[in-house]
């Protein structure tokens, strides 16, 4: 058993001075003030710090084959690096090979996660429709622990859907109570100025923003919308990174309609100036999509997490190092396309967030771990501290300082985005099931001691409960 003292819980709701009692199960066995240590108990003293969820991160890609190469850090390296940064839990991806069943590819992340530290679960993405895929849906969502589905808009030629695809994965989501998650791209858009800007002789990282315009991204974010009040389905948009697409949430969610937005850190810290570096890597270090974008965004995308219009923060990990970035050498679209950053998702927007005012640290908590347990179906078990939930909490010093850096970090990739930037707040302690498996400095993850964890459907054999949306 552990007994964590002496410090300041925090959940999503308000802030308290309790013991936390972890038990040997990996549960959270009681959260009261001043409790007497069981005998034979670890105490763990905790003045001074906040005891809050372990963070979830809903989006990342250990492993994942992508761009004609792999992303570098596997599901071990990726989720221990997560919890020497406070995160205890993610949700990867699932991405079938060209026509593949779903079903095949959920085994084959299976296999490949089984060496995970941390917890995991997966959406599954839907890249085609036909009868296999409608089956399959249903075998993961009744049998296999998934509850959401990925589509892609962009990656023409590769995992882009059509309207038509979209539009029937809705349908088939909404009959199994599971929750559609999309990239909005126009993808045919991209193509055009990606062609247009090759042809034009512009074959740098500096064109990857150009072709990838804020617009391109409302356009999609508003068409999926439209298709999800089409199919009565809910949606959840992956890294929102433009006013754009925040403003469409934002007014779907006035209309009634159940959309969610998610935000990356890195996206409120970088502009596209990072694509100007005279220096070829430098700049295509920082490929990823959407693009980072001109500075006016990045207040959208505050006000959206501050005010609820936008409720999660991601990462988007995908690492790349550098001789896989240099396949873009002469032609940006091969740069491929992904940053690291798990290890720094939770410093950078405490530091950001928290240290700058504009986020409570309730609201830290409900945008690193709450809403996506909520949204995700995690809830009462992860995202929480109280009896009963998963013993997953970060011991988090508020005040602590730390500079980033790739000499430093334990991510499996040879730079980092955040190199030299100094932040408050730093994860103390992460202890996962009730391990303390990051200790101020050393890292004690385990491989293979991740779980999969099943999400249920949130209405088992029919739609989520309707909340009375209107058509758009
Ligand atoms: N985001 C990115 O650039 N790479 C990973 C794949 C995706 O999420 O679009
Ligand atoms: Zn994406
Ligand atoms: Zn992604």
């Amino acid at each position: 058993m552990l007994l964590i003292k002496g410090g300041t819980v925090v959940t999503s709701e308000r802030q308290f001075r309790a013991d936390v009692l972890c038990d040997d199960d990996g549960l959270i066995a009681d959260v009261q003030p001043d409790m007497d240590a069981p005998t034979g108990s670890t105490i763990i003293e905790a003045d001074g710090l906040l005891v809050m969820p372990g963070g979830i991160d809903p989006h990342t890609h250990m492993e994942m084959p992508f761009m004609g190469t792999t992303a570098s850090d596997d599901f071990y390296t990726g989720t221990a690096a997560g919890l020497a940064g406070g995160n205890t839990s993610i949700i990867d991806f699932v991405i079938p090979d060209h026509k593949q069943s779903l079903h095949d590819a959920w085994k084959a992340w299976r296999d490949k996660a089984e060496k995970a530290a941390a917890d995991y679960g997966f959406h599954v993405a839907v890249t085609h429709w036909d009868d296999q895929v409608h089956k399959d849906m249903g075998t993961l969502v009744r049998e296999c622990g998934v509850n959401s589905f990925k589509h892609f808009m962009a990656y023409k030629n590769a995992l882009m859907v059509d309207d038509e695809t979209f539009l029937n994965s809705m349908r088939r989501a909404g009959e199994l109570g599971a929750l559609c998650t999309v990239h909005a791209e126009n993808g045919d858009a991209v193509s055009f100025l990606q062609e247009t800007f090759l042809k034009a002789g512009k074959t740098g990282p500096d064109a990857h923003p150009l072709s990838r315009p804020a617009s391109v991204e409302g356009e999609a974010a508003q068409r999926a919308i439209t298709l999800a009040s089409v199919s009565k389905t809910p949606l959840y948009i992956v890294h929102v990174s433009t006013r754009e697409a925040t403003e469409a949430i934002a007014a779907a969610r006035l209309r009634g309609l159940e959309v969610y937005g998610e935000v990356l850190p890195q996206h409120l810290v970088f502009d596209e100036s990072v694509y100007q570096s005279s220096d070829w890597l430098q700049a295509s270090r920082y490929v990823m999509s959407p693009p980072f974008r001109e500075k006016s965004h990045q207040q959208a995308l505050w006000g959206g997490l501050s005010s609820g219009q936008l409720q999660t923060t991601a990462t988007d990990h995908c690492c790349f190092c550098r001789s896989q970035k240099e396949m873009g050498l002469t032609n940006f679209t091969r740069i491929p396309n992904g940053v690291p950053g798990i290890e720094d998702r939770m410093s950078i927007l405490w530091h950001h967030g928290v240290t700058s005012g504009k986020l409570t640290p309730e609201q830290f908590v409900a945008v690193t771990s709450a809403n996506t347990a909520r949204i995700f179906n995690l809830h009462t078990r992860k995202g929480l501290i109280a009896a009963g939930a998963d013993a997953d909490i970060v011991l988090w010093d508020p005040l602590a300082t730390r500079t980033i850096s790739s000499a430093t970090h334990h991510q499996n990739v040879d730079y980092n985005i955040y190199e030299g930037i100094t932040v408050t707040g730093v994860a103390k302690k992460t202890i996962s099931q009730g391990r303390v498996v990051w200790d101020d400095g050393t890292l004690r993850a385990e491989r293979g001691q991740g779980r999969y964890v099943e999400r249920k459907p949130f209405r088992i054999g029919g739609t989520r409960p309707s909340n009375g949306a209107e058509t758009a």
